[in-house]
């Protein structure tokens, strides 16, 4: 592991990867992939998560492609030095802000999604000039080995390395110096993650999980909201990390909302959910029972069907929950959907406030104040209003979370910023010493007050105001000494 890193490294320290030039050249063989190799990649998240090619293409590829055009469109514009406001100490010099890679950067990646999940920091990461070692979830096994298999194909075989392994990979792989670390998945190795950076005192995204609430006002449109939140809620079995996790409302809204569901599910599912192609599978038997078990001894109102052998949960809503039952304690992460009852939307929002911070906060209004002011009164990573999911797909968004559902953000400029280190730089001459004197000791009163003169914007302000007062004087007192008045 150590030799691969060191390899990697190597490659990045000859500089090949800096270049504008290149990094283009990579970003359009990466897009070449996806295009070329769109069967092969389909058909392994297909087998990986039981899902149809047409799912995983509008779920993953999609989002791929959108990524490399964006960066392809604006890296040239980012990757150029920025001019910086001056003060008047640094009047003469050059300066300007000029991004560069960090190096070599480590991207673990989650199995829910698990192409997009991984190829997409790696768009920023190369996007940024860096080097980059993946490492897939073992979980989705499918997609790592092809990632695995196209990526060398395409891209430079000594900067951008797949490596394949589980637990004890991974372990391994952490002991190594990074520039980054890249981590998407549960909050639990987040912290293991976390722990083994701090040893190298490496930076690190974490794209972590928690439980994203959903509030329903009882002013809106249950149709909709019911047909926008199965939509969330479901789609890949409900292991998705900013799927809605329990909806917040009045006790008299949950009817509706559960016979809404239960008729969207038929709309979307069919009669039969289990011979529908746009509905998944529980990825192993460990989380399907661990699922099971968030069901034990609440009032399913919708669903409650399993089959082990399959690993298919049915689409599941649970009324009247109690928060402090198993459900309401842990990420739920699969098909089922409490209603835990809420006064009103105050009692929502402490709700919320009294929890650890989620990934996501959806809210369904028609008041559009009431949506303002629960973004304002909460926190959350990201926060969708009359809608779910939908923030993911904005690349001029930063994708990430807060407090327990992560640090740290990517897609489109902030994943090049993540990935980038703006280095200030300051380019000054070795002439105009002068004034460079004020600073060399020994010091006194009058070199501090031309200091602040010269840095304190106030205190220029006033003492420029009367230098120009003075400048002028002088020169209507030389003007009416030399008889022009
Ligand atoms: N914020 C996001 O963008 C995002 C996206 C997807 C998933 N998630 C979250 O991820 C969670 C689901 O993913 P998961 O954690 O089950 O995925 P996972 O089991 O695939 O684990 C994630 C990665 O961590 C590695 N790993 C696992 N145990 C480890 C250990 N002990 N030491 C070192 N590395 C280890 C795995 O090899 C894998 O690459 C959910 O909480 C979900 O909300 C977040
Ligand atoms: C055909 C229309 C396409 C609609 C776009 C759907 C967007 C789905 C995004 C899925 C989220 C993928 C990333 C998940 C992260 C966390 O698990």
């Amino acid at each position: 592991m150590e030799r691969e890193v060191q390899r990697v490294r190597q490659a990045f320290l000859s500089g090949r990867s800096r270049p504008l030039r290149f990094r283009l050249q990579q970003l359009e063989a990466l897009r070449r992939m996806v295009q070329e190799r769109e069967k092969d990649i389909l058909a392994a998240i297909a087998a990986d998560l039981c899902k149809s090619e047409l799912n995983a293409y509008s779920q993953e590829v999609i989002t791929v492609l959108g990524e490399i055009d964006f960066m392809l469109e604006n890296l040239p514009e980012w990757v150029t030095a920025k001019p910086v406001k001056k003060n008047l100490l640094t009047m003469m010099d050059e300066a300007y802000i000029q991004p560069q890679p960090l190096g070599v950067v480590l991207i673990i990646g989650a199995w829910n999604y698990p192409f997009v999940l991984i190829i997409q920091p790696l768009i920023g990461a190369i996007a940024a000039g860096n080097a980059v070692i993946i490492k897939p979830s073992e979980l989705s096994e499918n997609t790592a080995k092809i990632v695995a298999k196209l990526l060398p194909q395409y891209l430079d075989q000594d900067l951008y390395v797949v490596i394949n392994g589980g637990v004890e990979e991974t372990t391994e792989l952490l002991k190594q110096r990074f520039d980054h670390i890249f981590y998407t998945g549960n909050t639990a190795v987040g912290k293991i993650v976390m722990e083994a950076a701090a040893k190298h005192l490496t930076p690190v995204t974490l794209e972590l999980g928690g439980k994203s609430p959903c509030y329903i006002d009882k002013d809106c449109d249950l149709d909709i909201v019911c047909r926008r939140i199965t939509w969330g809620k479901y789609m890949n079995c409900g292991q998705t990390c900013i799927a809605p996790d329990y909806i917040l409302c009045e006790a008299s809204l949950q009817s509706q909302i559960v016979w809404k569901i239960k008729e969207t599910v038929k709309e979307f599912y069919g009669e039969n959910i289990k011979e529908s192609p746009d509905y998944e599978r529980i990825i192993n038997l460990r989380h399907f029972k661990r699922i099971l078990s968030l069901l034990e001894g609440q009032k399913i109102a919708l669903g409650g069907e399993t089959d082990e052998a399959t690993r298919y949960i049915a689409p599941t809503v649970l009324t009247d929950v109690d928060p402090k039952t198993k459900v309401m304690q842990e990420e739920i992460f699969g098909p089922v959907l409490p209603i835990v009852p809420v006064k009103n939307v105050d009692e929502a929002i402490d709700f919320i406030n009294e929890r650890e911070k989620p990934l996501a906060l959806y809210v369904f209004s028609h008041n559009h104040k009431l949506i303002k002011r629960m973004i304002d009164e909460t926190s959350s990573g990201g926060v969708t209003g009359n809608d779910v999911i939908m923030h993911f797909t904005l690349n001029s968004f930063p994708f990430g979370g807060v407090g327990s559902s992560g640090m740290g953000a990517y897609h489109g400029k902030h994943s090049f910023d993540t990935f980038s280190h703006q280095r200030p730089c300051l380019l000054k001459s070795l002439k105009r010493e002068g004034a460079n004197k004020l600073r060399y000791p020994p010091n006194s009163q009058s070199k501090v007050d031309w200091g602040k003169f010269f840095l304190l914007r106030r205190f220029n302000k006033e003492k420029l105001g009367l230098l120009v007062f003075t400048f002028l004087g002088i020169v209507a007192a030389v003007l009416v000494k030399a008889g022009y008045y």
